[in-house]
This record gives structure tokens, C-alpha cells and sequence, in this order.
């Protein structure tokens, strides 16, 4: 039977009196690590450097752990108030071998790294609880209410996604929790299910939970989801728009669930006194986005007003580069690392598809072409800035294809009317920045095309994560030219881990280090440039 690493570990025991010198010399280190009070992530130009430090010491909190569970992989969270994953039985032990519940324990340990094995499930930290079998489960072990699995069944969802079954039981058993898993994986629920179920009841209690999303179409989404699963309950799930931010006085307002924006909340906390000293979840989705340097400061302003010292914090990502898990790591406590897959990787349900455009206008007549030979709704096209975005939409309009186009410059209610008339199938092509790349669920995109070339490997998996959702099948096709050459290996990289063919040719070209790519390209247009107006 195959056994999980940390078998080899399963009883060996630390020798404090053997090691007494080595053991006071540790305990010392530990104590001269303080924590910088300043900000919680250093200063944003210090974030690689902190990334590479060892990790402050943590806050101890008195949270109990669960069904124990063998540590996969390696562990992370060193530094996490670990509680020995088998319990010492002071009354059963016995010369024949370890007792009754030990005995139950390795059982409970080896079928749980089965059924993770089966879905491809890893798991890192101390005291991981044992994955879902299925949504009954959420009753049996956690008592959820019935609504909750009535709405989940309105729904259509029969089976709990992988991430799901492992992420659920680590929020419900108050654990923090680092979750990597593919675009479309159903990561959203993941969160939603064990926070509605954990407050339980609406209340008057201040801010008791707050999700921050990297755009305003994915808050908008994200509080929809949320309203879904708690139908026929009266919870408070509020969105913080401009409107809200312009209340006077925030400080005693109370909500369930609060979403929202960096910049909004870092506003509303600022200007409007809003105050999340209560708050007992907050949810990085697309969190490897939120520490980007542009909004590191107002995370990390937020990260500081949830101050309440028994809060669950958790990230989400299809994406979770080495330096996001190395710098929250330095605020997460006793925290599990969920990865489903392998981390950074595209959804294999995408064909993915390269092709050489020659140039601006080779590009133009490719896409043309391709939607004169077939064009099967919905198309999501991407291009790299808001200027391009406008002279490709005013080159389509002119082709009877019912197109619309998304960018930072439209006002909310344009950006909204946008996103809802591709949702409808109003619009059969919608043309975008980077701006819905991230955790959008357009149902049933058939086709992403990437106009112009991503500017890194985890803005090609997020774009191309808005086909091949939910379990059904969807198709990349990535357009370059010769600037874009000398990027295509980490590209190439990312469809050969997901199963996609690429030439020989373009797996042997020189690994580059990707800074941001995004060159200077000529016009889409060939019309003069007030006309694009
Ligand atoms: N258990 C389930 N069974 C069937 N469908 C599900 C289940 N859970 C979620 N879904 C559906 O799967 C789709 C994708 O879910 P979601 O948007 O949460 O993906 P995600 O993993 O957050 O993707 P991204 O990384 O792009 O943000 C949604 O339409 C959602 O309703």
C-alpha cells in the first residue's frame, strides 16, 4: 500500500535533555526574531528581499487542530504551532504494538492519501482534516444547514470539485489556508460554502468577513456567488462601490460579507473610518495578483485593519508563484497548502494552439479569416492595452459581428453592461485587457484568442482559463510575431505541462527570464487615427 512520506517520521521523538546546548541556542534565535510592527509586508520595494527572509514569529493562538493527517511534500510551515500528528496515548500503549485508535488513525492517514492521490490532491502543513467524499459530508461532519446544500443541488452541483473537498474542511476547521488550483476548478465555492456555514446566522456584530478581488467584475461576481448559496437566509452580503466609499460614516456598519477592491476598502477604511477590527475571515482571491507591487500597500493596510487576532485569512490563485506563498507565509498562521495539479499550470481541459501572424496585419487577417470559415460564440479576444482593445473593436464593427469591447477607460455601468451582454449571448465577441482575465466565468466560451501575446506565463493561464470551465472542453489560440519569439519557450513550457504539442523548434529556443512583455506594436488599424475616435 502506497504510504505517505511522513510515515518514515511517525514517532521519532526530539531529545531536549540529549540536546539540551543545541536546544537553548535554537530557543534563543527564536527569541531575537521580533516582528517588524511597520507594515506587516515590509515596504513594496523590500518585498523580494522579505520574501527571502525566515519567517517572524507568529502569534499563538489557541485553535484546535483535527482529524491528523500525513504531511505531503515538503513542509512549508515550519514555523506553525504543529501538534504531533499522532497523538501520544498515555493509557493504551501496550508491548503488542500501538493501540486501538492509533490503529484507526493510520487507517483514517493511508485512506485519505488514497483518495487525495485520486484527485490529485497535495497537501502540505500539520493536521491536514480529511478531504470530502461528497456534499453529505458537509452535514454529517460540519452540521451545515440544509439551505446551503438545497442551493448547491438548485445549482446543478452534484460532486464536490478538488478543491473543494480538501479546501472546505481546512476554513471549517478554523485552519488558514493557501489554495492553488486550475482557472474554472470551482476555487469560488471553496470559500463561499465554509464562510456562510461558519457565521451561521446574519448579525449586528460590526464587518464579520471580507473578500478582496484584484478587479470590480470579479468583486461584482464574486458577491453574486455568494447570494446564490445563501439564499433564504437574511444574511448582509454587501459589495463596497464609489456610492458606499461616499457614506459618511462607515465605522459602524455591519455586514456578513463584504467584497471589494483594494483601492475601495483601502478608501473606505482611510476616509470613512470603516472598521474590520471584527472581521473573522478575509479571502485574497487571485492573490498572487493582490501582491503585485501596484497593490501591495493597500493590501497590506487591509491585511493590518483585519486586527481581530483569531481571524482565518486565505488565498486563493490558479497562479501562486514561490515569493506570494514565501511573504504571506510571513503572516499566516498554522496555516494548509492545498495545490490540485501541479501549481502554475493551465487548465488541461484548454486546447491550446500557437500561430505565427507575421505582423500586425497578418494578425487581422487571421482573425478575419478565422471567423469567415466558422465563427462558434463566444469568442473572448485579448489584446495587451485599452488603445489596441478600441482599434480592433472598430475594425470588427465594421464586419456584422456582434462585438463589444471591455477596458479601464468605459465607466462601471458600460464595463457592466459589457460583461452582461456577452453573458447573455447579446454580444458574440467580446474584445479585452487583461481587465476580465482573472477569475471571470463567462459559461461556455468556446474560443479564447490572444491577439497580442500575454506579458507573462500566469496572464496566459488566467486568459486562457476563462474557456474550459466547470469541466467542459474550450480552445487558446495565441497569435505572435517575431517580437514575440524570444517569449514563446515560457509559453511553450506551460502547454507542454498541460499535455498541448508544440514544434521541437520553439521547446529548443534559450529559456528567457520574462520581465513584463508588452513592446510597442503598429497600429491594428489602417485607418488614420481620429477615425478610431
Ligand atoms: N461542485 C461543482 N460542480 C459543478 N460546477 C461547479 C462546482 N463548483 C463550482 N462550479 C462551477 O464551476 C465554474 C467555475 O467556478 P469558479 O469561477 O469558482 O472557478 P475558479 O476556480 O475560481 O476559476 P478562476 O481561477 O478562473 O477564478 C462556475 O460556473 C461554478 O458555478
Amino acid at each position: 500500500m502506497a504510504k505517505d512520506p511522513s510515515f518514515l517520521f511517525a514517532g521519532v521523538h526530539f531529545n531536549k535533555k540529549k540536546f539540551a546546548n543545541d536546544f537553548a541556542r535554537f530557543e534563543k534565535k527564536v527569541k531575537d526574531d521580533s516582528v517588524d510592527d511597520k507594515s506587516l509586508f515590509g515596504t513594496a520595494e523590500a518585498v523580494q528581499e522579505n520574501a527571502a527572509a525566515p519567517p517572524p514569529k507568529k502569534r499563538k493562538r489557541n485553535r484546535k487542530g483535527v482529524a491528523s493527517d500525513p504531511v505531503e511534500g515538503f513542509n512549508v510551515f515550519k514555523s506553525s504551532q504543529s501538534e504531533p500528528d499522532i497523538p501520544e496515548e498515555k493509557t493504551e500503549k501496550d508491548e503488542d504494538g500501538p493501540s486501538k485508535e492509533k490503529k484507526e488513525l493510520f487507517r483514517q492517514m493511508e485512506r485519505n492519501a488514497i483518495f487525495r492521490k485520486k484527485h490529485n490532491i497535495h497537501v502540505s502543513g500539520a493536521n491536514v482534516p480529511s478531504p470530502l467524499q461528497n456534499f453529505a459530508e458537509l452535514k454529517t461532519r460540519y452540521g451545515c444547514k440544509s439551505y446551503i446544500l438545497r442551493n448547491m443541488a438548485k445549482l446543478g452541483f452534484k460532486e464536490p470539485t478538488p478543491i473543494q473537498r480538501q479546501a472546505i474542511p481546512v476554513l471549517l476547521s478554523g485552519r488558514e489556508c493557501f489554495a492553488c488550483a486550475p482557472t474554472g476548478s470551482g476555487k469560488t465555492m471553496a470559500f463561499v460554502c465554509p464562510i456562510l456555514m461558519k457565521l451561521k446566522n446574519a448579525s449586528n456584530d460590526g464587518i464579520r468577513s471580507v473578500i478582496l478581488c484584484p478587479t470590480k467584475e470579479l468583486a461584482i461576481q464574486t458577491t453574486r456567488e455568494f447570494k446564490k448559496l445563501a439564499r433564504g437566509n437574511k444574511f448582509r452580503i454587501k459589495l463596497v462601490t464609489k456610492a458606499l466609499v461616499k457614506t459618511s460614516d462607515l465605522s459602524k456598519m455591519h455586514c456578513d460579507v463584504l467584497i471589494s477592491t483594494p483601492l475601495r476598502l483601502w478608501l473606505a477604511i482611510r476616509k470613512r473610518k470603516m472598521d474590520l477590527s471584527r472581521v473573522e475571515f478575509l479571502v485574497l482571491d487571485e492573490s498572487d495578483k493582490l501582491f503585485e507591487l501596484g497593490l501591495l500597500k493597500q493590501i497590506d493596510f487591509v491585511v493590518k485593519a483585519c486586527s481581530n487576532p483569531s481571524i482565518v485569512r486565505s488565498l486563493f490563485s490558479a497562479t501562486l508563484p514561490d515569493f506570494v506563498e514565501d511573504l504571506a507565509r510571513t503572516i499566516m498562521h498554522d496555516a494548509v497548502r492545498v495545490i490540485v495539479g501541479r501549481k502554475n499550470t493551465a487548465s488541461e481541459l484548454v486546447k491550446q494552439k500557437l500561430v505565427f501572424a507575421g505582423s500586425e496585419e497578418g494578425k487581422l487577417i487571421a482573425l478575419r479569416q478565422s471567423f469567415a470559415e466558422s465563427l462558434n460564440p463566444p469568442v473572448l479576444i485579448f489584446v495587451q492595452s485599452k488603445e489596441r482593445a478600441k482599434e480592433l473593436y472598430g475594425e470588427l464593427a465594421f464586419d456584422n459581428i456582434r462585438a463589444n469591447v471591455i477596458h479601464s477607460d468605459l465607466s462601471q455601468i458600460q464595463r457592466e453592461n459589457a460583461v452582461d451582454d456577452f453573458r447573455s449571448g447579446k454580444t458574440w465577441v467580446l474584445i479585452a485587457t487583461d481587465v476580465v482575465a482573472r477569475g471571470m466565468d463567462f459559461k461556455g466560451i468556446s474560443c479564447v484568442i490572444n491577439f497580442d501575446f500575454p506579458d507573462s506565463a500566469a496572464a496566459y493561464i488566467h486568459r486562457i482559463g476563462r474557456s474550459g470551465r466547470a469541466g467542459r472542453s474550450g480552445e487558446a489560440i495565441t497569435f505572435y510575431t517575431e517580437e514575440d519569439i524570444p517569449y514563446l519557450r515560457n509559453i511553450a513550457n506551460v502547454m507542454t505541462a498541460s499535455g498541448c504539442e508544440v514544434p521541437q523548434w520553439i521547446l529548443s529556443l534559450p529559456k528567457r527570464k520574462w520581465k513584463k512583455h508588452r513592446p510597442r506594436r503598429e497600429s491594428i488599424s489602417a485607418k488614420p487615427e481620429d477615425e478610431n475616435e
